[in-house]
């Protein structure tokens, strides 16, 4: 397998090796024939033993054992998603880093390769790598907003050594034959370029894998000994994805081959004729020139690499000996009757392993944006020359020119940044125009009352430190005249209300004093002082409960919600009836008053007779007395008790009164 990292430009192909399974492999796998060891995961080995059968006689100098090491190695119970994992994960994340790469399936017609490559059509998880690779780019895109990523994928089919574009949408309607061929092109640095082979844009996941089954559907199929729906041909299934950053000129641009190859197979053992004996020997003789391609790439001193032989060779010239990560997947058929191929394959993997190829990071940069950035060069230089040379330019101004320095203008301005520049070139027009749009701006403001530019000034910019630290002294000085009327306020406040209290305790008018500063503070406090005097009359009790209430509001009051309140009183709809209210409730209260005196002299009249009651109560009972003592006197049957009782129900009639 290939091991590849950004700084280590060179490496070796590992192949990785894939036992399927399958009737084929559980019969072998009784034989016991392969020994796996993934013990070293760097380098698993596995080996075959061909045990001596007496029917090769007694004289047998056969070798019995052949060891082979591959990077990785795995079973027939591995899973799909683990060969994913572990092989084509890692290519598809240095494909996305800009490195060319390619995946490759090696082996026997009926070993796995297409189920490896493309997956099994029968269960979800059995899609094949390229199906999961690419839903794994679709993923990294998404995850990596930060870069624009495009798409295009090519599927080319190389059937009879003839190239075929199997997204071609005449594919299902014309006879193979009829099909424009897909043709190899070489510039002069020995690039390869395909002719006919179309690239289709795919945005998402689902579009791409529709390009693939659609490639699928045209491939070369047919029912062969060894294979039931054996692919007759080999297929390169290619994405390219091009890499940019916005703004940034550079590109890049890298591409993964995910190779089938036809199966190689024994045309004699498995007795095919006609159509796929002819197959089979395309297959067979462009596999074969692989091969060569490979040993002639494994030699060191070889200066020639047979690449031409075969179309094959020359599509996947780049990925064998050229700017590639290459990862060949080598897959072996367990049945017994296969073993000579399966050694055969083990021997290409060993081969291909000794391949050193050089991957470079394919950055370009992009040639549009290169034109548009050398463009305004020039024009920034033909206007640094015109303005030295004196040379100035007298044409107006285009409309779009203007357009575009109105545009810059209103950017420069509504930028905060103190630091930021107005950058039109060196043409002495467009400057001139710069100037006249911004003096327009500020005469502009100026009208409407507001100077701008004196408002965005900043105050650490205008003001001096002398000038700081003289208003700085100004202003403590003020402070402290403020603090010091505010105290003589309140105190002259404490005094006024004071004043105002002992007036309503004693019932005296205010004294003048107290009332000159009670209007000398605030001709406000006074008026409702006024105010709570009024309602302060109604009763005695009442005055210290209005003082209290007018001391407690005139302080909490400040002197703008006394002002507020002024304003409410003096433009409150309903004055006039207050007024008249205010009023009656005086003329209430003095009738109110006179009444109260009234009552009260019937009061002391009453008390004055109740006095004359008890009086006349004790001669009653003084006379009451005097007659039960004469009456005992008299008769001596009298009854005694008969003047007590008299004289306690006087007293009982003395109590109640
Ligand atoms: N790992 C596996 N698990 C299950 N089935 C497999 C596995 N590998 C191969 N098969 C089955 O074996 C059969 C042959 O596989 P496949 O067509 O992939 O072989 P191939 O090497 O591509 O053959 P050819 O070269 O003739 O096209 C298919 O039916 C496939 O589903």
């Amino acid at each position: 397998m290939l091991i590849h990292t950004a700084h280590m430009p060179s490496w070796t192909i590992l192949p990785a090796l894939i036992l399927p399974s399958g009737p084929q492999a559980s019969c072998l796998f009784i034989f016991q024939i392969y020994s796996v060891s993934n013990d070293d995961v760097s380098a698993s080995c596995l080996e075959i033993l061909v045990p001596h059968v007496l029917a090769d006689g007694v004289v047998n100098n056969k070798r019995e054992t052949y060891r082979f090491r591959f990077q990785q190695t795995f079973t027939q119970d591995a899973k799909q998603e683990e060969i994913f994992d572990r092989i084509a994960k890692p290519v598809a994340d240095s494909v996305l880093s800009g490195y060319n790469a390619t995946v490759f399936a090696y082996g026997q017609t009926g070993s796995g390769k297409t189920y490896t490559i493309t997956g099994g059509a029968e269960r979800y998880c059995d899609r094949g790598i390229i199906p999961r690779t690419l839903s794994y780019i679709f993923e990294q895109f998404q995850e990596d907003s930060s870069k624009v990523y495009t798409i295009h994928i090519s599927y080319l089919e190389l059937y009879n050594e003839c190239g075929y574009d199997l997204l071609d949408p005449r594919h299902e309607a014309s006879k193979l034959e009829d099909l424009p061929k897909v043709t190899i092109m070489e510039d002069p640095d020995q690039n390869i370029h395909l002719k006919n082979l179309s690239l289709q844009q795919a945005n998402n996941t689902e579009e791409a894998l529709n390009w693939l089954f659609l490639g699928d559907t045209n491939r070369m199929i047919a029912e062969t000994p060894m294979n039931q729906a054996s692919t007759r041909s080999h297929c390169i299934f290619t994405i390219h994805i091009s890499r940019k950053e916005p703004g940034s000129a550079t590109v890049r641009r890298s591409k993964l081959h995910l190779v089938d190859l036809a199966g190689s197979e024994r045309v004699a053992k498995s007795g095919v004729g006609g159509q796929l004996l002819t197959e089979a020997k395309y297959i067979n003789l462009s596999l074969h020139y692989l091969e060569q391609v490979i040993i002639a790439l494994a030699e060191k001193n070889r200066s020639h690499i047979p690449y031409r032989n075969s179309m094959i060779t020359s599509v996947l010239r780049d990925s064998l000996g050229g700017n590639c990560m290459t990862t060949m997947i080598a897959t072996l058929s367990l049945d017994k009757r296969n073993i000579d191929e399966s050694i055969s394959t083990c021997r290409f993997a060993q081969r291909v392993a000794l391949i050193k190829n050089e991957a470079i990071l394919n950055e370009d940069i992009d040639p549009q944006l290169v034109i548009t950035g050398l463009r305004k060069e020039i024009q920034a230089l033909k206007d640094e020359l015109s303005l030295i040379t004196g040379e100035q330019r007298t044409e107006d101004l285009t409309p779009a020119e203007t357009g575009a320095l109105e545009d810059k203008v209103n950017v420069f301005v509504e930028d905060r940044n103190p630091e930021s520049s107005l950058d039109v070139g060196a043409d002495m027009r467009k400057i001139h125009f710069c100037f006249a749009l911004l003096k327009r701006r500020v005469n502009e403001q100026k009208e409407q009352g507001r100077d701008v530019t004196s408002a965005e000034r900043p105050a650490s910019s205008a003001a001096k430190p002398e000038e700081v630290k003289r208003l700085r002294d100004l202003l403590q000085q003020r402070d402290n005249e403020i603090n010091i009327l505010v105290s003589m306020l309140k105190k002259e406040k404490k005094r006024a209300e004071d004043a105002i209290y002992d007036m309503h305790s004693t019932g005296a008018h205010p004294h003048p004093g107290a009332l000159d500063v009670s209007h000398s503070s605030s001709s406000l406090q006074s008026s409702v002082s006024g105010d709570a005097r009024d309602v302060s009359d109604f009763s005695r009790t009442k005055t210290r409960a209005g003082a209290h209430y007018r001391k407690t509001a005139g302080l909490a009051m400040s002197l703008g919600r006394q002002e507020a309140f002024e304003i409410f009183k003096r433009d409150y709809a309903d004055r006039v009836s207050i007024e008249d209210n205010k009023e009656l409730l005086k003329q209430r209260f003095a009738e109110a008053k006179s009444l109260g005196e009234e009552v009260n002299k019937v009061r002391s009249r009453i008390s004055k007779s109740m006095r004359y009651k008890h009086v006349s109560v004790l001669f009653v009972w003084v006379e009451v007395t005097f007659t039960s003592c004469q009456g005992l006197a008299r008769d001596t049957n009298y009854p005694f008790n008969r003047g007590r009782e008299t004289m306690e129900l006087w007293v009982k009639v003395l109590i109640t009164l």
